[in-house]
This record gives structure tokens, C-alpha cells and sequence, in this order.
């Protein structure tokens, strides 16, 4: 059938787009793109937290559906909170995950433990930052904003002794080779935001819609992700929030959930917790409960 993707205009956001568009042509749908500018993407010069928080990369992608122009909308799934309009979207399909991790760049220093004593880290997230200073409290933390292209440029500018950044959109743009040094993050130290690396591709409630999209879905990723999206929404908590979370489903089928947050006094807990895979549907929930008393 013949579709319309909505999608940001980010070289991440199109690449994913185009990468989407190109599944769905293989299984003989005639399919375009519809290139929509958000928020996040206007407002460079303010970490996202302040500036309002969940959605800010959706709402101008969702307009574009509502308004007939596209029935399908791919996004980072790390970018789409948990609370969407149900009533006429929905999540369709979630394709395999990418690299999970987050990943350390720098132009001189080989690895994150490396960096010398007072080095300065760009990232605007809070969630990478009090992991970052859980790990190595002298670290300097300044802010980073922009696209990945960006922020990489800055960082080749001098702006900073490293970055880090999603290793899956890295990954995506071919960028790695741009910079001298890199370390994939292990989870145990820097845990990841919920849905990082995946992707999320909404749409209208109609079913011959829905039904083009379901052959992208992977049933493994869409319970990891569900499992980490239930932990941030039942501790209401947005996608810009000083929360990680990462479920993973182990070779034996058991499921390992690692979470870190803020609590009120600033203190980074973290957990994990292991379930086997019959319990997966109420598995973030009930991890979630663990860390109610600390927010
Ligand atoms: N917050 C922006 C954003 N949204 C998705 C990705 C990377 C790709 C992904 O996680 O799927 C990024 C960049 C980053 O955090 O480095």
C-alpha cells in the first residue's frame, strides 16, 4: 500500500527513517517521506529537562498524522514517553535493538578511566552525568547539545576531553571513525535510557496500517523496551529525567533489569534484579517499586 513517514529531520532521525522505509518497500509498499521540525530540534541553547521535558521530539511529528499527511512516524524510541496519545496512536512495531550502550569519545584520552583528574565531559543529560560522577567524582561535567554530527564537531573543536553518546547513533551515522578514541560503556557503569538504541515506529489506529508495519517488529526487543517503559512510567518519570534502566533477556531466558536514578538528596541508587521470563509483563513494575522510597 502506498505510505507516508513522518519524521524529523535530523541526519539520525532520517537515516532511521529511510531505514524503515526501506523494510517496508521490500515487503512491496510504495512509501515517502514526510520531513516535520520539532521543538527539540528548534531549541538548541537549554538542556532538555528544562524546557519541558517529555515529547518535545513528537508532538510536530504526531501533528503531521493527525493532519492526514503521513500514517506512520519513526522515532527514537529513547525519545517517545511513555504517555502518548493512545486514543488515536499507537506503537506498532519496535525492530531489533541496536547497540545498547552508551559510548566515551575522545580525541586524547583512550578510555573513560583514563581521563586525567578534573577532565571535562560534555553531555546535557543527567542521567549519563550522575552516572559519571558515581564513577569518577572529580569529573567536570559541561553541557552538550545538538544533533550527533554536532556534538561530535564540538568535541573535535576541542570543546571538551570527551563526550559521551549513544553508541547506536554513532553507529548509525558511520561516525566512529571520526573520532580517535572510543569505549562502549559496559551497563554496570553507565546504564542506558529506557528504549536507547531502539527503534519506535508509531502509527494511526488503522489496521491495514498496522498490520504493514508488524513484520519489522522483534518480540525479543519489544519485551526488553516494555519492561524498561514501565519502569520509568510507574515512577513517573520522563524520557529526559535522571533515570537508566536496561533489561536484558539472557541466553538462559532469564530477564536481568538494571536501574539507576537520582534520589532526593542526589545520591545515585542502583539496583538489579533478575526474573525469569514467564514474569516479564509485570517485571518493570514491580522493579520500579523498589526505588519508590528514595524518589
Ligand atoms: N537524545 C537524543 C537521541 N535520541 C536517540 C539517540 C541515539 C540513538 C538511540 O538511542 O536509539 C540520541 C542521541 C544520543 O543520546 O546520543
Amino acid at each position: 500500500m502506498k505510505l507516508t513517514i513522518a519524521t524529523r529531520g535530523s541526519k539520525l532521525a532520517l537515516w532511521q527513517a529511510e531505514w524503515v522505509k526501506k523494510r517496508l518497500e521490500n515487503l512491496g509498499h510504495e512509501v515517502d517521506l514526510k520531513i516535520v521540525t520539532t521543538t527539540g530540534d528548534k531549541i538548541l541553547d537549554k538542556p532538555l529537562a528544562s524546557i519541558g521535558g517529555k515529547g518535545l521530539f513528537i508532538k510536530e511529528v504526531e501533528e503531521a498524522l493527525h493532519r492526514g499527511e503521513a500514517q506512520i512516524a519513526v522515532h527514537s524510541l529513547k525519545d517517545f514517553p511513555t504517555e502518548y496519545n493512545k486514543e488515536h496512536f499507537t506503537l506498532a512495531a519496535v525492530p531489533k535493538r541496536e547497540a545498547v550502550e552508551d559510548v566515551f569519545l575522545s580525541e586524547t584520552f583512550e578510555t573513560l578511566a583514563e581521563l586525567p583528574h578534573n577532565a571535562v565531559v560534555g553531555t546535557s543529560s543527567i542521567r549519563r552525568a550522575m552516572q559519571l560522577k558515581a564513577f569518577r567524582e572529580d569529573l567536570v561535567i559541561s553541557d552538550l547539545r545538538g544533533n550527533v554530527d554536532t556534538r561530535i564537531n564540538k568535541l573535535k573543536k576541542g570543546e571538551y576531553d570527551a563526550i559521551i553518546l549513544a553508541y547506536a547513533g554513532v553507529k548509525r551515522l558511520n561516525m566512529i571513525k571520526e573520532v580517535k578514541y572510543f569505549e562502549i560503556l559496559d551497563t554496570d557503569i553507565m546504564i542506558p535510557a529506557m528504549g536507547q538504541g531502539a527503534l519506535g515506529i508509531e502509527t494511526i489506529k488503522d489496521e491495514k496500517v498496522i498490520e504493514a508495519v508488524k513484520p519489522l517488529n522483534d518480540l525479543w526487543t519489544k519485551i526488553e523496551v516494555t519492561i524498561e517503559r514501565d519502569f520509568v512510567d510507574e515512577l513517573n518519570l520522563g524520557c529526559h529525567a535522571p533515570v537508566g534502566v536496561n533489561a536484558k533477556i539472557m541466553v538462559d531466558d532469564s530477564i536481568k533489569i538494571k536501574a539507576a536514578i537520582l534520589d532526593k538528596n542526589n545520591k545515585v541508587i542502583k539496583k538489579e534484579m533478575v526474573v525469569s521470563f514467564d514474569e516479564w509483563e509485570n517485571a518493570g513494575r514491580e522493579f520500579a517499586e523498589e526505588f519508590k522510597e528514595y524518589l
